[in-house]
């Protein structure tokens, strides 16, 4: 950013110019004023040992979360296979077992086991593992005693007071009252809805969506039957996605999902990854190549789109398999002429290939913005050419784009990577507050469809990297299915939401807007709308009865943990929101007070099931 700012410095007045002039220009900045610092951070042991010891001095003053985030950054730290890797997870374990996560200690133990962690020290080791296992069944089963007995075996070599250690630590375990319940992680999972499988021309999606066009709102998606509150609308993955850089050592940076006990990739610094499977998806998938680019770069001043658009050139060059192939689909996709879909792979819009995401808009940004991007991705394209083998001879040097057509295709596609990412959705670590810390992006290839309303009519459910659109009101044949972009009616004005849209290009028109309703609004009750009187009399009962339930939903959940919950509570909870719903959906129509009052708890409800943890 700083080389853009030195460049509008220079000339404040800089004219608006093409796309083509823009990659020019910043390629002659960059190639006179030097190519940027190539970091390669290496694993390192003796800072994987310093991070360890600092750890360790902290042990008895810092909460166990924090002392594990400290072993897992030593754990990244440490080469593959070195003592000083065993020696992360061997501490880590320690941090788990006091944290009460039992498991992720058992994992760390066995992983510092296999490493050769040193016999002399094992015995504590095998200790924590009888703990372990009491604490998560306190019966004496043959491998707590197997355990036990290996503890004794060991110690007894390295100390002669080991007999009594053993015994008091023993006698400890088996109190009844000394065993901590595990630490309670909340699981998604089980509230994710079944995939779609009705959609012949969206895999994953319902068959009551398809994709449309027209003059006002461009591509969009639109209801094809009456859609029912509750229903799942799409269950995809991301193509790409992104950890904020603070939250690496916290979260997978495949599955997203947080990790306590994580293994680190066999080469990077970077990124840890909630199990071996996922690191190897990971590493086939993209990881292989963006591995050695973040070794390069220097990760604090990573933005989150550098990283999606890498990842998005990655998996388009894989896929296409050559340079050459990936150009002619981009040319190809380019010529579309059809809004829709007629250049997609038998006219599916399958969100696994790289065709769905390159037709995705492109953000427009202002003048400033798309020159700050041009000039990052001649940055990134760098970084790329210099740590990776991706390009083989086409660009071994940074040279004028007319004089190399790679570098101008590769510069081209990497900028527009970066547009497609300012659509990135940001996932938060508590989803219940809105501006709660991010902790990842995600790219939908679907998302990038959906239009913007003051009023949304889904919520997204996130459960690590399965994402869901579910609807949150009856939808009628034929309405558009609304995101919305960050500013809902229910959280600014008018006014404060058209300053908010401004970047997007385009002039809301949704209801909330039309109507000028704020967060103050009281949308028309169903008693005004021309109902026959039976009708009303009928719908004032379920009124009642629906805003008892809303009421008594708030109160529930006022500063309370959702795990202390039964996972029956909370379904029970959404199906009475989805029939009332769906109850005022067949007779009323929206906008509707009493229907916005049952959309709102739908919503807080999905929210509350939904994957977030601290
Ligand atoms: C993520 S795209 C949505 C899909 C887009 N309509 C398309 O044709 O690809 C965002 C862009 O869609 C358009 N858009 C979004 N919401 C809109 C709305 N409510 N009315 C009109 N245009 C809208 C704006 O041009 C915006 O920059």
């Amino acid at each position: 950013m700083n080389r853009i700012n030195e460049i509008f410095e220079k000339d404040k007045s800089l004219p608006i110019i093409s796309e083509e002039d823009k990659i020019e220009l910043m390629i002659e900045h960059f190639l006179s004023t030097g190519p940027p610092v190539i970091k390669n951070k290496r694993k390192d042991a003796s800072r994987a040992l310093e991070l360890i010891k600092s750890a360790n001095d902290s042990f008895k003053l810092m909460r166990s979360m924090y002392l594990i985030t400290m072993y897992t950054e030593a754990i990244m730290n440490a080469p593959i296979g070195s003592p000083e890797l065993a020696r992360g997870f061997a501490s880590r374990s320690a941090a788990l077992c006091n944290a009460r996560l039992f498991e992720d200690s058992l994992k760390d133990i066995d992983r510092a086991m296999a490493i050769g962690y040193p016999d002399h020290l094992k015995g504590a080791l095998y200790l924590r593992r009888a703990k372990n296992l009491l604490s998560l069944d306190p019966k004496m089963r043959p491998e707590v005693q197997e355990a036990i007995a290996e503890a004794r075996r060991l110690m007894d070599k390295v100390d002669v007071d080991s007999e009594k250690k053993i015994d008091k630590a023993l006698k400890k375990l088996r109190q009844k009252d000394s065993f901590s319940e595990p630490y309670k992680k909340w699981d998604s999972h089980k509230f994710l809805p079944p995939v779609p499988n009705d959609n012949p021309l969206i895999p994953r999606a319902s068959g009551g969506i398809a994709l449309n066009y027209n003059e006002e709102f461009g591509r969009h998606v639109i209801a094809t039957r009456d859609i029912k509150a509750g229903e799942t609308l799409i269950l995809a993955k991301a193509y790409v996605s992104a950890v904020k850089v603070d939250k690496m050592a916290k979260f997978c940076w495949y599955c997203l999902q947080r990790t306590w006990a994580s293994v680190p990739c066999n080469l990077c610094i970077n990124v840890v990854f909630c199990s071996e499977e996922c690191r190897d998806k990971a590493w086939n998938e993209y990881h292989d190549i963006e591995c050695r680019f973040l070794t390069a770069i220097k990760t604090e001043n990573v933005d989150p789109t550098d990283i999606l658009s890498i990842k998005m050139t990655i998996k388009a060059v894989k896929e296409a398999g050559s340079l050459e192939k990936l150009k002619e689909q981009v040319d190809m996709l380019d010529s579309m002429t059809d809004k829709i879909n007629s250049n997609l792979n038998k006219n599916v819009f399958d969100d696994t290939r790289y065709e769905t995401v390159c037709i995705i808009n492109r953000d427009k940004l202002n003048h400033k913005e798309a020159i700050a991007d041009v000039a990052r991705s001649v940055e990134l394209l760098y970084y790329l050419m210099k740590s990776t083998k991706m390009f083989g001879k086409k660009i071994v040097n940074l040279q004028k784009p007319r004089n190399n057509q790679w570098v101008n295709f590769m510069l081209k596609l990497i900028f527009r990577h970066k547009e497609i990412s300012h659509h990135a959705v940001e996932l938060r670590v508590r989803k219940a507050e809105d501006h709660a810390p991010i902790r990842s992006y995600i790219l939908i290839p679907l998302y990038g469809f959906l239009n913007h309303s003051c009023d949304p009519n889904f919520h997204k459910m996130t459960s690590g990297d399965m994402n869901a659109l579910i609807s949150t009101r009856y939808i009628k044949k034929g309405e558009q299915i609304f995101m919305n972009y960050g500013s809902r009616f229910q959280m600014m004005d008018k006014w404060s939401r058209a300053a908010y849209l401004e970047r997007h290009n385009f002039k809301c028109h949704c209801i909330p807007c039309v109507n000028n309703w704020g967060p103050n609004s009281k949308l028309p009750s169903f008693m005004e709308q021309p109902l026959p009187i039976t009708a009303k009399q009928f719908l004032a009962v379920i009124a009642l009865d629906a805003s008892q339930h809303v009421s008594k939903f708030y109160d529930d959940n006022l500063n309370v943990d959702r795990r202390e919950k039964p996972d029956s509570y909370f379904l029970e909870c959404i199906n009475k929101f989805k029939g009332f719903l769906n109850f005022y959906g067949g007779i009323v129509s929206y906008p509707c007070q009493e229907i916005e009052d049952c959309k709102q708890a739908l919503t807080d409800a999905l929210k509350l099931v939904d994957d977030h943890s601290l």
